[in-house]
């Protein structure tokens, strides 16, 4: 069968396996699901294929956020279309979480549903929120805390929905709400309005009446604005909420009762705008994010949400102008949802007297429409290109970009993890710094993948704007300017940013002590480039009107350290002009990256461009030049005579001008330079050397690397990568690579294979890159053809070595997975305990156990001290006694084989337990049930780490 067809085979499997968990679920909720159902080997039985296939295609459709797992023995899939609600995580550790979870949506759903955020940065609020209405009694009050028309009167609002779904709120209890600053200039009134009145108590109080505590009895007092309250009208609270008792304005004698929760809103700082007495007496303070802190994904939401709203009020159906959308995406609405929803119905207003009067049968949205305030200055917003004004968009259109995260933020989760494994010393300063910078790579590799010719009009304003900030850069810190090439490259990044959603203020808040060591390690490895990207930044971020922060400072002096602008200057420096938009530039990056040396600057000549403006940015470039006195200039074809004659003048500085610059040319001389050889050995070899065929540089600069590549994405591609290099039985001269699969699939697409000599690929899936050897990871563990693997790895080290290699990759294949086993334990120790009585094991007994065996062997150990410290549960084993009878030799070697770890952690080893190790250790896979087990575990091991067989 050939490759496509296959698969096209596994394709159609894989929809069919997704399709089955569809139907198994459908009209059914989570609780009403029999789990086991939806696990990988009763699929495999369904339709009918291995019980691999099905967990590697289980595990794709994870990977591809289409299914969510549940627990690990055994691991269960359910589609995340076929949930009764969204808002699922990926990943539940059993069951009961999944209920909870269910549970709790639902309940969502029916009071906080249309809350726009209620799973996303209104969550843990709402939770907050929750917790302070069931807390015994009648609830605790809280204060919600939130710039102006950020939210807090519709939360206050559904609190008062939600007290009464539950019950804690009966049908006579209402809610009140109170606006403190209307009662700021009158502190009295506010008093006589709270606590209510006798008859007399003031001129004009003709007859007794009832204040708000006494109308919010059994319900909800709103109090906004609270700050605006005089610290008398404070205090007076205050007492009230503390013994829940109060007199009415002009009567001391009697107390009233009144058992009312309290919620209060506020847009000041509380700290400092309420009384200390008061404050203290809020237990719960919630804040409320401001519109511009939420992530894109839920203003655009909002957006749809408030034009639907304002839809139905007008009875005809609605259309937005792709810029008007984009204007309101945009836009920083200081005064948050409340001013973003009157802006659109403001619009909404004037686009209906128009449909009238153009007797229109729909309302249509134009920027024209909006207040004028929100369209200050649209040329400034380089996404309201003229070409989309008039584009209409169907309310049905606005949906939120879906398809899961975007490549900048994975990208960035990448670069984190790696910094963060850099920080826990698993990789090495120039390890991490490749790995991020491959991934800086592929990201690069998806921005130019599909639409390479492709440029937006966004992306031309960008790239103008940083062609314009290239030369002071380059004047003010001597940074050889960026290539054309470098500048289109920066212009699709800050266009990716422009279009998509940002990393959220929540999670940037997350690892914010993270990104900010991350930055000054930066400044250790190149402090100059680390102050351009804080110089450009907000340069760009005026101009373009896009926020910028520190992930994206670090980003940008990535892509100066890609652009190889780390390296100190060569010391002869070599210009390269070529006709062509990028044709030189394409020369001097890929010399400068083949060579690791920033020897050539480029500059490129386009064809409608004038020969003096060319030689005239030379001899800018000759002028500013600084600490060196010998140039080379290297031109294409019939240049050299034109070249000449512009820059014989120039004084102080010799110039060496080869003519008919190449690629290879370039190289040669980039490496004459590095050798230290003078400017007239350089001239003249070039002229010699520069025939066909002839082969120089490649071999000798690119260092040595191995790829590690999994179908499941670069994550486990990176633990395969660790577990190798953490395997190692010595010092290997090569940089081992983590790679997504399918920038593997792109060969040509990564810089890799330019930049290294890639020797072997290991991983889980063969995508059979050409001349490349592979190995799967599953072959080194099991050794299942061991003279593959000598041949393999015979160049890096020898049999003996290859041999602790192979024991390292089991232990630490072990340890990785031992990690999701373990709940008390320490993984790191225990393992140490396992291997040395593994070791003495197959001393006593003289032989040399299995991969596999082994394996399942360090689980099963471990797992069993485990299970002895927490549960003592007795184990029964069939023919006890005839075991202890017939094996006392065995038993006893175990028991001194355990000693050490038996006093560590003070647990005996029960003979029953015993008896298993022997038929695991000694009658192997004869004990049938017992095999299948350990298989069984081995495979939901690999499963959960992603890997596949
Ligand atoms: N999460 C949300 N989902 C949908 N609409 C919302 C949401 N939050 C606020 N709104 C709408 O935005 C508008 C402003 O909200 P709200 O009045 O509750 O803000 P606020 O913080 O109380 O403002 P202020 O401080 O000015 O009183 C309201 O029309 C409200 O319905």
């Amino acid at each position: 069968m050939d490759w496509k067809r296959s698969r096209v085979m596994e394709n159609k499997t894989k929809r069919q396996l997704y399709e089955r968990i569809e139907t198994q679920m459908t009209g059914r909720s989570v609780r009403e699901l029999d789990l086991e159902l939806f696990c990988a080997r009763s699929l495999a039985e369904k339709l009918d294929i291995s019980r691999n296939l099905a967990s590697q295609y289980l595990n794709e459709l994870f990977y591809e956020g289409k299914l969510i797992k549940i627990g690990a023995h055994p691991t269960c899939f359910l589609a995340r279309s076929a949930l009764e609600n969204d808002g699922f995580a990926s990943v539940y550790d059993n069951a009961e979480d999944l209920w909870n979870q269910a549970d709790q949506l639902q309940e969502k759903r029916s009071v906080f549903s249309d809350l726009i955020g209620g799973n996303g940065s209104l969550h843990y609020a709402i939770e907050q929120c929750k917790a302070a209405m069931n807390y015994p009694g009648s609830g605790l009050a809280v204060l919600l805390h939130g710039p102006t028309g950020s939210g807090k009167s519709l939360l206050a609002a559904k609190l008062y929905d939600y007290c009464v779904q539950r019950g804690l709120i009966g049908s006579e209890g209402r809610l009140i709400t109170v606006n403190c600053a209307e009662y700021s200039d009158n502190p009295d009134f506010f008093l006589t309005s709270l606590f209510g009145y006798t008859k007399g108590a003031y001129t004009g109080a003709e007859k007794d009446s009832e204040g708000l505590l006494a109308l919010a009895d059994k319900g909800m007092l709103f109090l906004d604005e609270i700050h605006s309250l005089t610290p008398e009208c404070q205090e007076k609270l205050f007492l009230f909420m503390d013994k829940g008792v109060y007199h009415r304005v002009g009567d001391n004698q009697k107390w009233l009762a009144s058992t009312v929760r309290f919620v209060f809103a506020t847009t000041e700082n509380p700290d400092q705008a309420l009384l200390k007495t008061l404050f203290r007496r809020i237990p719960i303070v919630i804040q409320i994010p401001a519109l511009k802190e939420r992530p894109l994904t839920e203003k655009r939401e909002l957006i749809r949400y408030i034009l639907e709203t304002e839809q139905t009020k007008f009875k005809m159906s609605v259309r937005i102008s792709e810029s008007a959308y984009r204007l309101l995406e945009q836009h920083e609405f200081r005064h948050n949802i409340g001013e973003l929803k009157n802006d659109i119905q403001v619009g909404m207003a004037g686009a209906y007297m128009k449909a009238i009067k153009n007797a229109s049968p729909t309302l249509d949205l134009h920027i024209s429409d909006l207040p004028s305030g929100l369209v200050r200055n649209p040329l400034r917003n380089p996404l309201m290109d003229q070409g989309s004004v008039s584009r209409l968009l169907p309310l049905g259109e606005l949906l939120p970009r879906g398809g899961g995260e975007s490549r900048y933020l994975l990208f960035y989760q990448a670069a984190m993890q790696n910094y963060e494994r850099f920080q826990k010393h698993e990789l090495s300063l120039d390890t991490f710094l490749a790995t991020t910078t491959l991934q800086l790579e592929q990201y690069v590799d998806f921005l130019f993948f599909n639409n390479e010719n492709f440029s937006s009009p966004q992306e031309e304003i960008v790239q103008s704007l940083l062609a314009n900030i290239n030369r002071p850069l380059n004047k003010k810190y001597g940074m050889p300017e960026l290539s054309n090439n470098e500048i289109k490259i920066l212009a699709r990044y800050f266009t990716d940013l422009l279009q998509n959603e940002p990393i959220s203020a929540v999670e940037l808040r997350r690892r914010g002590r993270s990104i900010s060591d991350f930055q000054e390690t930066l400044k250790t490895v190149n402090p100059k480039l680390v102050s351009i990207a804080n110089e450009i930044l907000p340069l760009l971020q005026t101009g373009l009107n896009l926020p910028l922060g520190a992930f994206e400072e670090i980003t940008t002096t990535l892509f100066f350290l890609y652009f190889n602008r780390g390296y100190q200057p060569a010391p002869i420096p070599v210009v390269i002009m070529a006709h062509g938009y990028s044709i030189a530039s394409g020369i001097a990056e890929l010399a400068n990256q083949l060579l690791h040396q920033n020897i050539f600057t480029a500059i490129d000549m386009p064809v409608e461009s004038h020969f003096e403006t060319i030689t005239n940015k030379l001899k800018q470039y000759l002028s500013e030049i600084r600490n060196c006195h010998e140039i080379i200039v290297m031109v294409d074809m019939g240049s050299l005579e034109g070249i000449q004659k512009y820059i014989d003048q120039t004084a102080d500085l010799d110039i060496g001008i080869i003519n008919n610059v190449t690629t290879k040319l370039a190289l040669d001389v980039g490496a004459m330079i590095m050798e230290g050889d003078s400017l007239e050995t350089i001239l003249e070899q070039a002229k010699q050397r520069s025939l066909p065929n002839y082969v120089i540089i490649k071999n000798r600069v690119r260092p040595k690397a191995i790829l590690t590549v999994c179908s499941s994405g670069i994550g486990i591609a990176g633990k395969i990568a660790a577990l190798v290099e953490n395997s190692f039985p010595k010092k290997m001269d090569l940089t081992v690579i983590p790679i997504a699969a399918d920038t593997l699939q792109h060969r040509q697409a990564s810089g890799i294979f330019d930049k290294y000599n890639v020797i072997l690929i290991l991983g889980t899936l063969n995508l059979k890159p050409q001349g490349i050897p592979f190995i799967s990871i599953e072959d080194i563990i099991n050794q299942s053809d061991s003279w593959a693997l000598k041949e393999k790895l015979g160049m890096l080290m020898n049999d003996e070595e290859l041999t602790v290699f192979t024991q390292n990759m089991v232990r630490n294949f072990s340890l990785d997975n031992l990690i999701d086993y373990l709940t008390i334990l320490n993984p790191e120790k225990i393992i140490v305990y396992v291997e040395e009585i593994l070791e003495q094991i197959q001393k006593r007994l003289e032989f040399t156990l299995s991969n596999n065996i082994l394996i399942g062997l360090y689980l099963h150990i471990s797992c069993l001290i485990e299970r002895l410290i927490i549960d003592k549960r007795f184990v029964y084993y069939l023919n006890l006694e005839k075991f202890e009878a017939e094996h006392a030799d065995f038993i006893a070697m175990i028991r001194e084989v355990f000693g050490r770890v038996c006093r560590a952690y003070n647990v005996v080893i029960p003979t029953a337990e015993i008896g298993y190790l022997y038929n695991y250790i000694v009658q192997g896979k004869s004990v049938e049930k017992q095999v299948e087990c350990v298989e069984e575990s081995k495979s939901e091991l690999m499963e959960s780490v992603g890997f596949t067989e």
